[in-house]
């Protein structure tokens, strides 16, 4: 059977291959909208688009029917009930990592597989998240923690996941990589896929900062990236900037995303006050502070993460740091407000 065009059956067809057509290649596409007009299906036809964009069905030789399968059953695999980390948020992921890796400064950088790699990793990076944080899985003792000995033991369980489905009949995508490029794909997915788990922000930004300094004094080129890890470093930098990128969105996409994660956050402090535990920093939804959270994400990690990115592709993403900060100031001005208001 010929898999359908976008890779999803949908009534909406032609309006969503016009939004492709428009925006798949931009900063601020509309997510939630390619999430309805997908008959909600927004990572498979995410992806399945971007790959026919970037020619990886006969670069890599992909069947479209294992494609679409494959990640048809990952798309399952992402808890729709969860607020914030389903597959639209894995869909808005995958899209802007393809946008970053547009950027003039990164031309020629990356070879076709740390791409794949690349999109890859982003697509399946939270599947089958249970919706809570490392922290409440080490706290409940879960069953999760307990495999993965409280070492970044959501990413494990990601990656374990994505790749034990690719065993599934019908599903094994990379059939016709050989074995190098599989062993090399499936290293790369692991290292991108673990550098997500927000313990490591603080080392991978220090490590970008270094390669940003050493890349001014190196007159600015980036094609100098010779070994694995450099290399790898920013690709690990450029899906955290991604992974965090929802307050450098145009602000009516960041603001539904604020809500969608503050629900989640919500639900696992519910979950903390029933079970008796101490409640999560931001989780408490009778007392937490909205706006100046945000303020306060941005200003200590997510700005300072997408100064050094935007330093380090140069000029490319300016208007993805500006956005970043007047959505800073426009939450700041609301927490002032609010503030304000609770004072009378
Ligand atoms: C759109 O806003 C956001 C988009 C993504 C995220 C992703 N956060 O990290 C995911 C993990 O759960 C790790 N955190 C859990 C949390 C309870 O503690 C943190 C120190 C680590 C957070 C956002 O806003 C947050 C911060 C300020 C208001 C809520
Ligand atoms: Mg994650
Ligand atoms: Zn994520």
């Amino acid at each position: 059977p010929i898999p359908p065009r976008l890779g999803v059956e949908t009534p909406h067809a032609d309006e969503l291959s016009v939004l492709f057509n428009e925006s798949l290649d931009k900063w601020g596409i509309d997510i939630f909208r390619v999430d309805q007009l997908s008959n909600q299906h927004p990572l498979v036809t995410v992806v399945f688009s971007i790959f026919e964009k970037r020619d990886f069905l006969s670069k890599f030789r992909l069947h479209p029917s294992t494609l679409v399968n494959y990640f048809t059953g990952i798309e399952e695999h992402y808890k729709k009930d969860n607020p914030y980390h389903n597959a639209v948020h894995a869909a808005d992921v995958t899209q802007s990592t393809h946008v970053l890796l547009n950027a003039a400064s990164l031309v020629n950088v990356f070879s076709d597989l740390e791409i794949l790699a690349s999109i890859f990793a982003c697509a399946i990076h939270d599947v089958n998240h249970p919706g809570v944080t490392n922290q409440f899985l080490i706290n409940t003792e879960n069953e999760l923690a307990i495999m993965y000995n409280d070492m970044s033991v959501l990413e494990n369980h990601h990656c374990a996941v994505a790749f034990k489905l690719l065993q599934e009949p019908n599903c094994n995508i990379l059939k016709h990589l050989d074995d190098s490029q599989r062993k090399q794909l499936r290293k790369m997915v692991i290292d991108m896929v673990l550098a997500t788990d927000m313990s490591k922000h603080m080392s991978l930004l220090a490590d970008l900062k270094t390669m940003v300094e050493t890349k001014k004094v190196a007159g600015g080129c980036l094609l100098k990236l010779d070994n694995y890890s450099e290399k790898m470093q920013i690709m690990q930098n450029m899906v955290h900037c991604a992974d965090l990128s929802n307050p450098a969105k145009p602000l009516p996409l960041s603001t539904q995303w604020v809500t969608r994660v503050m629900e989640e956050f919500f639900n696992q402090g519910d979950r903390e006050k029933a079970l008796g535990l101490p409640v999560s920093p931001m989780c408490c939804r009778e007392t937490a502070n909205i706006e100046k959270s945000q303020v306060s994400f941005i200003d200590f990690i997510v700005h300072p993460l997408w100064e050094a990115w935007t330093e380090l592709v140069h000029p490319d993403a300016e208007h993805i740091l500006s956005t970043l900060e007047q959505n800073r100031d426009h939450y700041s001005e609301l927490s002032a407000t609010r503030e304000a208001e609770e004072q009378q």
